[in-house]
Order: structure tokens, then sequence, then C-alpha cells
């Protein structure tokens, strides 16, 4: 077994020393014939580097690990398609030997820029070490994800601001880069350029302050007092989005007590570069709101300020027994996290900042710290450019139950003489273990919405239930279930019920489902967003993409347990569907949150709204979504949208078409029974066109967005939506022929 450093090292220690980095990422940074992902407990990823032959020999690389590192895979080039259901057989052809063996497939989740730093940051505050390989492969990443201005941006596609390039140059310099190193240096120029260190976002000013290279001064207050206050009030932050609520409540017991890192050499070094004026002369208080204009997404607003002024000015001068009572409040809350998701934590950035607060008041020499260093490889990932921090401990939910869906959807489950079959009950096998069974732990206390029959995003042990991961998750079971012949039952009709009582405790009352938890409180908590570079962050919302995949599971559901509580799914996807109605743009269109954009979300509300009947034919929704999209179609027969979409709830159109979109758009255009083949007939050309001899599609943009801003990478997305949607064409194109040369049509495969 690989070796990692599971003991916490000091920052003085060689394990934090400088390293002589080259000056470019065209040479390897490591030997990556030694690298291995390790797959365990029901889908938890962890690189590991082999130091000596012996490990090497004892444990192969596999074709996963040759994939995601850009190895070549030495897969075979198939024969060439000549169907669009030939070209999906060999995207699965492909794409099975990516399923790792405990079902699910594995994939990197990068994209967003700020995880990283934080997670280096915070791994420095708290002693805890990377491996010298895992150093060296993160500045690679960092090399290689610069911008041409020497800087980097809120993630990988964005321009180059305050909070990325700031973060960034901390992270390299911590991870061993010397200042002296062009990369350095280019960074430094283009951070100053940007105004400095003093201009960083919220959140850079909070972990700055943490490491001692910014003034508790400069940050706007953050009272652990907020969590005293009386549950009903509609400010009381249990109410706000569970991924503000989570950052927040580590931050209040950090600002709290005021956590500061010993200083030592690299502080000081660092309090000299990355601020153009003299460190110790900056005016601290002036700077709270002083953040750089490229990095403004949501300005603060007035109301904001004027909050944050009352609170400085307790802030001189705390009431020492309430600040100990929500000092402690926040502390236990802080626990509960760490024990309801097994140290795993809700995604990377509340993972660190709750390490720095248990460490900050347990040390090292205690379970928390071990446990945390246990869980914080998970979500590093080795790619093909280096070594990221991903947006959660990765998207294993997500990806698996889409090509499940595909493979029963098309009908390629049953092909090549049950070829496929083992690979599909595996990953049966694999969505079985991975719903949650229980409630959390610590339950209400802890703010917590139910988890009894959910699926999360990633894994069970994360522990967190979405709306959309729990039908989709229950949607892939009911496929594998009830449409094939040679799979097990494995979950039982009892567990799938648990879901749908899980999804029917998550409508909110204008019928729409939001991500993690019901609305808590109102859209004015907006005004409160203290974060600037996000929008839309401080409470939950309905989201068109959420409410379709409850409607479409529910639907499906409904079909084949037709009695149970079949008054409330009834009465749920009516006030789903009628939402849905309501929130479709003028021109047609749905504007997706999670996914770039219009296509993402059209995909989701096109297959719900078919499930309740509605399509081209018969809805004016479904025609007039049809209608948008192919006003869309570019020149050669594809869509493509840029990651604008979704900062301006505007149509921006992608310099390049996209497969991914012209797949979602396809696949939206086919659930509303589109009647014309031409525009699907192209789109299904453009997707085959760029098939590569191995039966893999390249990658391409970036396809997930979140918060408005931010770009997110599903790398699979690339293999299960051409597989889905060339499988679906090419029986939905024999359809409607058959339709037009007078034969009937039964449209949908199920
Ligand atoms: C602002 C902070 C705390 C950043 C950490 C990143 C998280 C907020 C992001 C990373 C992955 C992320 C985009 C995700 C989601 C929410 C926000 C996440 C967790 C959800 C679960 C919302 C519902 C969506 O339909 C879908 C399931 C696709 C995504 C999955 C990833």
């Amino acid at each position: 077994m690989a070796s990692v450093t599971p003991i916490p090292v000091d920052r003085d220690s060689p394990a934090w020393a400088q390293l002589d980095i080259p000056e470019t990422a065209d040479t390897p940074f490591t030997d990556y014939t030694r690298w291995r992902l390790k797959v365990s407990d029901g889908g938890r990823h962890i690189w590991h580097y082999l130091n000596t032959d012996e490990e090497t020999a004892a444990w192969p690389q596999n074709t996963i690990d040759k994939y995601w590192i850009g190895l070549d895979t030495e897969l075979p080039s198939l024969p060439k398609a000549k169907t669009p259901y030939e070209a999906a057989r060999n995207g699965y052809e492909f794409y099975k030997n990516l399923q790792s063996d405990d079902g699910h497939w594995a994939g990197e989740y990068g994209g967003p820029m700020f995880l990283f730093p934080c997670t280096v940051i915070g791994s420095y505050v708290a002693h805890m070490a990377f491996t010298l390989q895992e150093r060296l492969e993160m500045i690679r990443y960092l090399i290689n994800h610069k911008n041409s201005d020497g800087g980097w941006g809120l993630h990988i596609e964005g321009p180059s601001t305050v909070f990325g390039t700031g973060m960034n140059y901390v992270a390299i310099r911590l991870l061993g880069m010397k200042a002296d190193h062009p990369i350095a240096v280019g960074a430094r120029e283009c951070l100053h350029k940007l105004g400095g260190a003093a201009a960083v976002p919220a959140w850079g000013k909070f972990f700055f302050s943490l490491l001692g290279v910014y003034d508790w001064a400069g940050n706007n207050p953050v009272p652990p007092e907020l969590w005293l206050l009386p549950e009903w009030l509609p400010i009381h932050p249990h109410r706000w989005w569970i991924h503000v609520r989570q950052v927040f409540l580590p931050m209040s017991y950090l600002y709290g007590v005021k956590y500061v890192m010993p200083e030592n050499d690299m502080v000081l070094q660092l309090r000299e570069e990355i601020y153009p004026d003299n460190y110790y002369s900056v005016n601290w208080p002036a700077q709270r709101n002083n953040i750089a204009k490229i990095d403004l997404y949501t300005p603060h607003t007035k109301l904001y300020d004027t909050l944050s002024q009352f609170l400085s000015v307790y802030e001189s001068c705390p009431f020492p027994p309430l600040r100990k009572a929500g000092i402690e409040r926040a502390y236990q809350l802080i626990v509960w996290e760490d024990e309801n998701t097994d140290y795993q934590c809700l995604a990377p950035v509340n993972m660190m900042l709750n390490l720095v607060a248990r460490f900050s008041r347990e040390g090292v020499d205690c379970e928390s710290w071990r446990k945390h260093e246990i869980k914080r490889r998970d979500s590093m990932w080795l790619g093909a450019e280096g070594m990221m921090v991903c947006g959660t401990n990765g998207s294993q939910l997500w990806d698996t139950q889409f090509i499940v869906q595909a493979m029963v959807d098309t009908g390629l489950a049953n092909d090549g003489n049950g070829k496929y079959q083992q690979s599909l009950v595996k990953a049966l096998e694999w969505l079985d273990e991975g719903q949650i069974r229980e409630n959390p732990k610590h339950f209400e206390c802890a703010y917590r919405h139910r988890t009894k029959g959910a699926w999360g995003f990633s894994t069970k042990e994360q522990g967190y239930t979405v709306s959309d991961c729990t039908a989709e998750g229950m949607k892939a079971v009911l496929y594998l279930q009830n449409y094939l012949d040679f799979t097990p039952k494995l979950v039982s009709e009892e567990r799938l019920q648990d879901s749908v009582d899980t999804l029917l405790t998550m409508q909110n009352p204008d019928g729409g489902f939001a991500s993690y938890e019901l609305i808590r409180a109102g859209q004015w908590s907006e005004w409160l967003n203290p974060a600037e570079v996000f929008g839309n962050i401080m409470v939950e919302y309905n989201y068109p993409e959420c409410t379709t995949s409850v409607i479409t599971s529910l639907a499906i559901f409904r079909k084949h347990y037709p009695h149970y509580r079949a008054a409330d799914i009834d009465r749920t996807i009516r006030g789903a569907v009628d939402y849905i109605h309501k929130v479709q743009s003028p021109e047609g269109g749905w504007v997706g949150n999670w996914g770039i954009c219009f296509t993402y979300a059209a995909m989701f509300a096109s297959e719900s709204l078919s499930l309740v009947g509605e399509t081209y034919e018969t809805s004016k929704y479904a025609r007039k979504s049809c209608e948008f999209l192919i006003s869309k179609q570019r020149e050669d027969g594809g869509w493509g949208e840029s990651y604008k979409s979704c900062e301006q709830s505007l149509w921006v159109e992608h310099e390049n078409t996209q497969i991914v979109q012209t797949c979602w758009a396809v696949m939206a255009l086919m659930y509303a029974k589109y009647p014309h083949a031409g525009p699907i007939e192209k789109g299904v050309q453009l997707v085959m066109s760029r098939q590569l001899p191995t039966g893999a599609w390249p990658q391409e943009a970036i396809e997930g967005v979140f918060n408005k801003s931010c770009a997110i990478s599903y790398p699979n997305f690339k293999f299960s939506f051409p597989i889905w949607m060339l499988g679906k064409a090419d029986r939905y194109l024999k359809q409607l022929k058959e339709k037009t040369s007078g034969h009937s049509n039964s449209g949908q495969s199920h």
C-alpha cells in the first residue's frame, strides 16, 4: 500500500520546504506510471503514489488510472459506427472500462479555483502536510491553469481575479514554489495590477487572516452570537442555504476566537509579497469593503454594509458571556457536522474550516485531527493537468445514475448477448449500497433535513440528501430493477417508498423543489450576501432541474407502484408541473443553475413534461421549448452555450459547438416528440462526427456551474449523454420514419 503521512507535520519541516520547480509544466513533475486511484468504502477515491518498484509491480496501473492521468489507455480502435446506435455502443465499449470494481464511475470534479487554496491554506494552518508528489502535482495544476496575464480566476475558464490570483499565489508559495520563480513573479505582478491582496473578497480575507497575512480588523464581522438568536427569527443562520450555513459556521467560530496561526518566516515573506504597499501600514478597517471590481458578482447592499458597521461597533467590545455562548454553540454544531458526515463534511470549504476550528481547540494529537486527515484526500484528484481539489468528494452517484439510465433507456443494457449485464448489475449493487438508510445521527438539533431513503450527490458517507440526486438515484434503480429481467431486486419496495417519502418532504409551497432542503427564508436574505463573488447563495431557491427530476422520478415510480401515496404523489407532481410552466421564459427556455445552461434545463424540463403527457403536439410549453431550442441550433447541427449564460440568465453563444450541449438539446427535442427529423439528424451527425476511434469523445468546454458565477467540470458527461442521446435517437428517428410512412408510433421507450 502506498504511504501517505498520517502524522502532523510542523510547518518548518521539510514537508513544506521550498522546492526547485521547472519553469514550465511541459516536463513531467512525477512519474505518472506510479499513480493509482484507490476506490473503497462505497466510492471513496484516493490517489496514491507508489514509491518503490515492488509496490508498483504488486499494484498494476489500470485503464481508469491511465485515462484520468491522461496516459494512453491503449484501448483499441473500434469499427467505425454507421448508425447512431452503433456509435452509442462504441461509446459504451470505451466507457465501460472506466467503471470501478465496485460498480460506480469515478471521475474528476474540478473547475473552481478557490477550493484548492482553501485546502492548502487550511492544511498549512492545521499542520497537515501533503506528500512531495502531491505538492508537485498541485503546483503543476496551478501552472497549467494560470491565465496568460499570470493570474488565476474564480474557475478554470474565468478571467484573473484577486480572489483567484491572491489565494492561489499563496497556495503555490506554501506548496514550495520560490518567490523568484517566473510563475510566482508573473502571478505577483498580476495580483498587484489587480489591486493587491487588500482587495481580496471576503472569503480570501478570512483565509488570509487565519494564516496571519491579513488582519482580522480587515474583515466584516462574522459573529458566532448569531447562532444564539431565536430560531423563529427569519435571520437565524439555520435558514440559510446549507453551503453558506456550513461555511459561516466554522467561520463564526474562528472569527469569535480570532484564531491566527503563529507567525513564521513564510508568513513574513507573504506579507511582503502580496501587497503592493507596506503591509504594516495598511488601514485594516478601511479594507472591509475593499473588493476588486473584477471580482464582484454581487456587490454588498447598503443594508449589509450598515449592519456590518453596527456589528463592528459591538466587535470592539463583545459581551463576554454572549461571545462565549456563541462560540460554544458554533463548536457543538461543527462537531455534529463532522460526525454526521464521518468527517467528509458537506464540501471542501467547510471541511477545511472545520479542520482548522477543531485543530485550534483540540490540537493534533486527537481523534478529530486524525479523522480529518483520513478524509481530506477524498476531494483531491489527479487529472491530466495535475492534482486539483474537487467541488465535493466526487460526483459518484450523479455520474453513475446517468449512464445507468442511458443504458436502459437506449436498450443497450440488453445488447451484445448480455455483454453489459455484469456491468449494470455492479452499478445496481453500488446504488443499493449508496442509498442512505437512516436520518442523520444529529438530526433536527443540527438543523438537518431528513435523509432516510435518499441518495446524495457523491457517496452515502457524505450523507446529505439532494432532491434531484434522490430522484435520479431512485429512477436509476427503477430502470435497472423494473425494466431489465437479469437484475436482482436489491432495493426493496419499502426502501423505494422511503425515497418517495423523502422527496415528498422537499416540495416548497409554490410547487418547486430546491437542492438540499426546503426554502427556509425569503429571497430578501440575499441582501445580506457577504460573499461578493457568488449570486443567489443565501437561501435555497427552487430550481427547474431539481423540480423536473422529482416530477420524472415520481411519475415513473407511480407507474410501477400506483397505490403508494397516490394522492400525495399526484398532488406533488401537479404542483411541480405548475411551477415549471410558471418559470418558463417567454422565449421558451428555462434557466439552468447547475449545468450550462438553457440546453441543460431544457432536457430535464422536457423529460418531465413528457411524463405528464405534455409534448410538442399537446402542450404549448413543450412546443415553445422546442422552438426555442431550434432557434439556437447552429449551422453545423449542434448547440453551444457559454457558462456566461448562467451568469446573465440570458443565452450567450459559445464560440464552439459543444457535444454535451448538443446531446441535451436533441434529447429535449426527443422527449417532446418533436415531429421533424431534420434538426435531430443534424445534431446526431455532429456528435457522431466528433467521436474518437476508441469510442470516446474529446473533452470540450466546461459543462457545469454553481452559484451563478462559478463553472465546474463534469467530464463524465461527455460519455453518458452522447451514449444516451445517440442510442435514443436511433430508435426515435426510425419511429419517425415509420410514422411518416404510415406505420404506428409508440414514441417512448418506456
Ligand atoms: C460556495 C461554496 C461553499 C463552494 C463549495 C462548492 C459547492 C457549493 C458546490 C460544488 C458542487 C456543487 C455545485 C453541487 C451542488 C450544489 C453546490 C455544490 C456542492 C448540487 C448538489 C446542487 C443540485 C444540483 O442539481 C446538482 C446535484 C447537480 C449539484 C451537484 C454539485
